[in-house]
């Protein structure tokens, strides 16, 4: 590709961290210098100038430029900021490069140190796009849906007060499975399976299986495995009337809706996937090796 039909390029940063500023000028400057046009949400322009530093000129997005006209985005921090970039996309064509300026940045691409050469990629397009399943999320209320949203990695229904338990109903394709008292309940993704599913006890389900899963958070009950359910298939998790306290959904960390007794979350694969920019084509086995620091090699010997 030549930069003469290339479009312009998103950055987005972690603009709580001097490092991210820092890295995010450096994209800046990169994609100037290579002749790509980069664009800023404004919060982000605003939040690099009062760190005392200039941007030179960018394109706003919202502003100058909507979100359907972008080329790609470089997504500079951990799986937080890469959440945050996938509300800012969703629904358009550009792919998001996660460059980890975080802790674990499972879902980005590249590390800190190979960021001039992830820049220079994604200007040459020089990647592969991998669709990501994604949850739609719907919370309805004396039969009428009063807020609608979506996940990438999980949509957990929780207890709001801290004393009670949250007494709920597990239903799946409308029909009831179980019924228990809990801390909440976690809808994930495969994505998401990595994330708060792995937490509470759920399996790692490879990127490229089509599944959703559940995991009830501290259940009382005989009856509370994780289980994984067909990506057609749909969720149901009803806040029973005898509930004492109250509950609130919550979408990667992001998104939140408070529950009322008899609320119903149902959730669905949403049609619309999230798309990440892959550099490395490796398996996903070693991904999860790298990552979580798995012992290949364990204190017995060396496998052999
Ligand atoms: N008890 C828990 O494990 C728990 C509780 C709340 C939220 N979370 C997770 O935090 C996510 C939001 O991330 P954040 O960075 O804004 O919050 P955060 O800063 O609290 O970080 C949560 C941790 O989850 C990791 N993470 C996020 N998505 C991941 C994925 N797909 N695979 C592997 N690890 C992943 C992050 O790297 C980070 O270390 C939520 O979507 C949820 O999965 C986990
Ligand atoms: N520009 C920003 N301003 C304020 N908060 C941000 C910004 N960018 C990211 N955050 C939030 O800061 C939190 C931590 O960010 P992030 O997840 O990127 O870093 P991390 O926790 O170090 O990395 P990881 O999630 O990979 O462990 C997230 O909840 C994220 O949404």
């Amino acid at each position: 590709m030549t930069t003469a039909n290339l479009r312009p390029i998103l950055v987005v940063s972690h603009t709580g961290r001097d490092d991210s500023i820092e890295a995010a000028l450096h994209v800046i400057n990169q994609l100037r210098l290579a002749g790509a046009t980069p664009v800023l949400e404004r919060s982000e322009r605003d939040d690099i100038c009062a760190a005392g530093v200039e941007t030179g000129p960018v394109l706003l997005l919202d502003e100058d430029i909507s979100a359907a006209d972008l080329e790609i985005v470089i997504v500079l921090g951990g799986d937080g900021t890469i959440l945050r970039a996938a509300e800012l996309v969703r629904r358009h064509p550009a792919p998001l490069l996660g460059i980890n300026l975080g802790h674990v940045g499972f879902l980005a691409e590249s590390e800190r140190d190979d960021l001039d050469d992830a820049v220079h990629r994604a200007i040459s397009g020089d990647y592969v796009v991998e669709e990501r399943l994604t949850l739609a999320v719907a919370v309805e209320q004396d039969g009428e849906i009063v807020y609608e949203t979506w996940a990438l990695n999980e949509a957990t229904v929780e207890k709001a007060s801290r004393e009670r338990m949250l007494e709920v109903l597990l239903e799946v394709d409308d029909r009831p499975l179980s019924s228990f008292g809990c801390d909440g309940v976690v809808v994930s993704t495969p994505t998401g399976s990595t994330a708060y599913g792995f937490s509470a006890g759920g399996p790692v389900i490879w990127p490229t299986v089509e599944a959703i899963m559940l995991v009830p958070l501290s259940a009382h009950a005989l009856f509370a495995r994780p289980l994984v359910v067909a990506p057609e298939s749909s969720i149901g998790i009803r806040l029973l009337q005898r509930n004492a306290g109250t509950g609130v959904l919550w979408c990667d960390g992001r998104r939140t809706f408070e529950l009322g007794r008899g609320a119903h979350v149902i959730v669905r694969r949403s049609g619309v996937p999230i798309r990440l920019a892959r550099l490395h084509q490796g398996p996903f086995t070693d991904r999860l090796v790298q990552k979580f620091r798995l012992p290949v090699t364990g204190w017995r010997g060396d496998g052999k």
